[in-house]
């Protein structure tokens, strides 16, 4: 780890690896490693090297002076600091735009600031105490948790002599997102997705010592717990009231407290509001007052980032799973996609063997390895729960997990969740219309028309309590219950903020993506590959036939020109418009766990550029053997040139391609708006009519336009083109003109795969 240098008052200090405190001293500034115990008002903050990186850490700037770090006014109690360079620190007497205050929205935001954070002691951590590593279980760990989103390192403790526990490393306290805190003993943090409560119990022996402590919990090298949550999260909705569009109440007043380690089944007759009370727990439906308690000590505020780690969701059907992957295949993906970046593959390997052992996927022997779209209806849903579990969620929600199975299956299906809350110790939820099985969960909540919550209880409890002898008479009775009137004023209460999402986007994250997306179009089956070689063949044949003078200037320049392009275009829009619009559904699965829309569709992009890499090969290589090119000018060879003009024509189509499939709700609508895309490429590429003026401009971001002026340039197809052809601007020869129109085809990529990135992520957050 690196030392930081820093400027102050005209000195420059080197700071070994420990906290260094700035003090005031008059006007002066000075740093020591002592801080001002006698004088608070003195230290106006702190540097701090947590996890190899520097931080400066605010404390006590007066109202009236701004801190400046390398001439920025410090406006966050905690900010990172360069390393590798001197940074200058300076207190300044210029009055501040903005106070330290890192709760404060920005300017411009309207909406509701979020309650004070939590009363966390900020001031140095001890100097000299032993730092202990909380990480993962069966790494070097001094506090192992068993939790495979936490870091190998994921955060250290030092201890003062108080007892009080300095943690530094990504947390979360009170279900707000932090890089330290000070706690005491039965405060609660998380790490990854897994509560802690502080505890001497934790800690492994001090160095030295033989013998486990006295009330010291002795820890084994690879032992499996979690420290504190033994049994799941615990839910509790206090009056909690939702509204959907147009001021539709889904949810009315809902109160329900899930005990850590419950199954509890959600029925009701349709539309009752089942679903809208899971999508509450998943953050996907802001309730409108009231508060969703998960956990221990969330206060009723969970950042979204951590809702996204606890809660797992587990949707109908099986329409979220790739059909062309292995079981093993799915559960590795999904695993990698839930774990810490420095997960090892044969952590993941346990991980992925465990789950198939325990959800009785690996019988028989060859189940794992068989492709998920030749499983039974049972086996599939096996594997959607498998998904999630291998992420060892802390609360599983499951949308009707037996809809469409047998009664055999139904009950099987119940009773593996039942074992998965006691083996995963975690909560489970399961909205469900089956009612025969019920007798094996916990509780049963039962919801009424209008989102109320009608009764809950264990099974047996809430039939005799409501009179019914079946839960289907309850159900027929609910069902003719009048809804409470839909559009109802409902009181406004301390709405949450729907705070943006932050990204996750890590390297290990891509790779794996990458990794699946390669498989899965290596996977589309060899008629669909012969299909993807074929058709661009036969439309450069139409090439080839069209002039025997090919490229080089002649009559019919022109008309080769158009359908060289037009081939490139429309296959490049033809492999990504359906692409995302069909795998949505999955990527939405991965996106609710914290996968960002960017890896995604850029580990799309990477691999189908791959496949326009070699089709674009095809395509000149094929008609450049039968048919000539035109000289070569500019320095650049004709072969490369045209190369290089199919390849960018066909990924810019490629990317406005993944541009529609990324903005349509459906296949259909996918279909239709790639069909106008194909036919205005061919329309307005410049062959057909003269596109002058403002449309000739405009038109300068159509893929067959840019690729066909950029041969046309080459080639000089304004002197060469046959009488009728008109004669365009973008045409005229040029070196510069020639690099502008390549240039701009690769912008059009990066714009159309920029904005699909975009697109996905609104719709999926709006
Ligand atoms: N965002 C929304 N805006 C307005 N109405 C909505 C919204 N979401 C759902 N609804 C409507 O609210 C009602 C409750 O929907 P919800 O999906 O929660 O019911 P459900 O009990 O899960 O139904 P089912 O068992 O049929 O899946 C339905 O009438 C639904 O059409």
């Amino acid at each position: 780890m690196s030392s930081l240098r820093v400027l102050v008052d005209g000195q420059e200090v080197e700071l070994p690896e420990d906290v260094h405190y700035l003090l005031r001293d008059g006007e002066r500034l000075t740093v020591s490693p002592t801080p001002a115990d006698a004088e608070p008002d003195r230290q106006l903050g702190f540097f701090v090297p947590i996890l190899g990186r520097w931080f400066f850490h605010a404390d006590n700037v007066p109202a009236a002076r701004v801190l400046r770090i390398d001439g920025a006014a410090v406006r966050n109690v905690r900010q990172e600091l360069p390393t590798g360079r001197v940074t200058e620190v300076a207190l300044t007497t210029d009055v501040a735009t903005r106070p330290v205050n890192p709760r404060r929205p920005a300017d411009g935001d309207h909406t509701p600031a979020p309650p004070p954070p939590p009363p966390v002691h900020t001031a140095a951590p001890p100097r000299g105490a032993i730092r202990y590593v909380i990480g993962r279980v069966g790494t070097k760990a001094d506090i192992p948790v068993d939790d495979p989103l936490v870091r190998a390192r994921h955060a250290t403790v030092r201890i003062d002599s108080k007892g009080r526990w300095w943690i530094a490393g990504e947390l979360y306290v009170d279900g707000v997102r932090r890089m330290s805190a000070t706690l005491t003993d039965g405060q609660v943090f998380v790490v990854g997705q897994t509560a802690v409560t502080v505890s001497p119990d934790l800690l492994p022996n001090a160095p030295g010592q033989t013998g486990p402590r006295p009330g010291v919990r002795e820890l084994r090298s690879g032992e499996l717990r979690r420290p504190t949550t033994e049994t799941g999260l615990a839910v509790r909705l206090d009056h909690v009231t939702a509204v959907g569009d147009k001021g539709k109440v889904l949810l009315d007043d809902v109160s329900l407290d899930i005990a850590p380690g419950q199954v509890v089944a959600v029925v009701g007759p349709s539309g009752a509001g089942k679903s809208s009370l899971i999508k509450v727990l998943m953050g996907e439906l802001t309730e409108t007052s009231g508060k969703v308690h998960l956990g221990p000590g969330t206060d009723g505020r969970t950042d979204p980032q951590l809702r996204r780690r606890q809660v797992r969701y587990v949707p109908q059907g099986d329409e979220d799973l790739f059909k062309t992957l292995t079981v093993r295949e799915t559960l590795s993906y999904a695993a990698r996609l839930r774990a810490a970046a420095d997960t090892l593959p044969r952590e993941i390997d346990d991980r992925v063997g465990d789950v198939l052992r325990r959800l009785g996927l690996d019988q028989p022997a060859d189940l794992p390895d068989r492709r998920v779209g030749n499983l039974s209806g049972g086996q599939r849903r096996r594997v959607s729960i498998g998904t999630e579990l291998v992420g060892s969620p802390q609360l599983l929600l499951l949308d009707e997990p037996t809809s469409g199975l047998d009664p055999g299956k139904d009950r099987a299906i119940m009773a593996d969740l039942r074992a998965v809350s006691v083996t995963y110790h975690c909560t489970v939820l399961i909205v469900t219309h089956s009612t025969e099985h019920l007798g094996l969960v916990d509780r049963v909540v039962v919801v009424a028309k209008g989102g109320r919550v009608h009764d809950a209880g264990p099974p047996e409890t809430v039939l005799r309590t409501l009179g019914h002898a079946t839960w289907a008479d309850l159900m027929v009775e609910l069902d003719r219950e009048p809804a409470t009137p839909e559009n109802r004023p409902v009181t406004a209460g301390s709405t949450p903020p729907r705070s943006p999402l932050p990204a996750r986007w890590d390297l290990a994250g891509l790779r794996t993506l990458l990794h699946r997306q390669f498989t899965l179009t290596s996977r589309r089956g060899l008629r669909s590959l012969a299909v993807l070689l074929a058709v661009p063949l036969i439309c450069t044949g139409f090439a080839v036939v069209a002039s025997p003078d090919g490229l080089r200037p002649g009559a019919e320049m022109g008309a080769v020109l158009a359908i060289l392009v037009t081939v490139a275009a429309l296959t490049g829009a033809a492999l990504t418009y359906p692409d995302i619009v069909g795998d949505e559904k999955t990527l939405r699965r991965d996106f609710r766990v914290g996968v960002e829309t960017a890896p995604m569709i850029l580990a799309k992009a990477l691999v189908y550029s791959g496949v326009c890499a070699v089709l674009a090969g095809v395509v000149t290589v094929a008609f450049a053997l039968v048919r000539a090119l035109p000289p070569m000018v500019y320095g650049v060879p004709p072969l490369a040139m045209l190369y290089g003009v199919v390849l960018l024509t066909m990924l810019a189509s490629m990317g406005l391609g993944m541009f529609i499939s990324a903005g349509s709700p459906s296949l259909e609508r996918a279909v239709t708006w790639s069909t106008l895309l194909a036919v205005t490429q061919v329309a307005l590429s410049g062959t057909l009519f003269r596109l002058g003026g403002v449309i000739g401009v405009a038109t300068g971001v159509l893929p067959t336009r840019l690729g066909l002026a950029a041969v046309a340039s080459y080639s000089d197809l304004n002197r060469h083109r046959r009488p009728a052809l008109y004669e365009d601007w973008m045409w005229d020869s040029g070196v510069g003109r020639f690099w502008v129109l390549n240039i701009m085809a690769m912008l059009v990529f990066l714009v159309a795969v920029a904005g699909a990135v975009r697109l996905l992520h609104r719709r999926w957050t709006r």
